[in-house]
């Protein structure tokens, strides 16, 4: 079998110390493969967040590995993990994070920026991403004069925007209306069918994580189950 995208080895986070502490992870060990679609599902306070910022390279465990394509990361500088962040990642958050001062297309292209390509590139291949979700008559727009679905499918963009191997999307249906949702469903799901994206959704919305190839259950900082199978359309 291939290198997994992603594998966990005894994960562990702990928040606090002393009295305040809190074990948030207890030890968790999977993989995620390239192009598989995952959910993690659970309670509020199950962990999810917490894995998926240490999946995404933006938190470091308390113990234990997270190995990128097989390589543990823990060994690595932290300049290293920031550009790897940059180049295999792509984020879609619930909040959108879109600086309202800038245009769509300023907002969408800050992953190029960071990662040193010039304006002129920055710009081709933003109105590529903007062309692929429909949104190129919005680019010169103001990232504030936009609708919610609108405001996703910017952020999307953003995301994909370095063509990322991962996309990570924490709630990213939880401000919409459901008509809109279904929107920024079918556009993610399409992304993983036709390009092969690795899509890993942290999720409260039952529906969102049927369509997922994969629901890992977390509770109390653990995985208590894990479903195999897309119940919907997008096997
Ligand atoms: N910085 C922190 N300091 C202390 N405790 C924290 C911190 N971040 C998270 N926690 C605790 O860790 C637990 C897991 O939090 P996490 O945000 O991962 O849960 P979640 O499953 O994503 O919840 P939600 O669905 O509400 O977003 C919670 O009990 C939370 O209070």
């Amino acid at each position: 079998m291939s290198v997994p995208v992603l594998e966990t080895e005894n994960l562990v986070k702990v928040y606090g110390k002393g009295a305040t502490r809190f074990d948030a992870l207890k030890g968790l060990t999977f993989e995620i493969h390239e192009g598989e679609s995952v959910a993690i599902v659970g309670k509020s306070g199950s962990g999810k967040s917490t894995l998926m910022h240490l999946l995404a390279l933006l938190d470091e465990p308390t113990a234990g590995v997270v190995a990128l394509e097989g390589e543990p990361v823990n060994r690595l500088k932290p300049k290293k993990v920031s550009q790897l962040r940059n180049d295999t990642f792509g984020f879609v958050f619930q909040q959108f994070f879109l600086n309202p001062n800038q245009t769509v297309l300023e907002n969408i292209t800050l992953p190029l920026k960071i990662a040193g390509v010039g304006r002129s590139e920055r710009n081709r291949r933003g109105l590529e991403v903007l062309e692929q979700l429909d949104m190129a008559d919005k680019a010169r727009n103001k990232a504030t004069n936009l609708s919610g679905g609108q405001k996703q499918r910017a952020c999307i963009a953003r995301a994909l925007v370095n063509k990322p191997t991962v996309l990570f999307a924490d709630e990213p249906t939880g401000n919409l209306d459901t008509v809109t949702s279904e929107i920024v469903e079918d556009i993610l799901f399409g992304l993983h069918r036709d390009h092969g994206i690795t899509l890993v959704v942290v999720t409260h919305d039952e529906d969102l994580a049927a369509k997922c190839q994969r629901r890992l259950m977390m509770q109390d900082g653990e995985i208590v189950t894990e479903e195999h199978g897309a119940k919907g359309t997008h096997a």
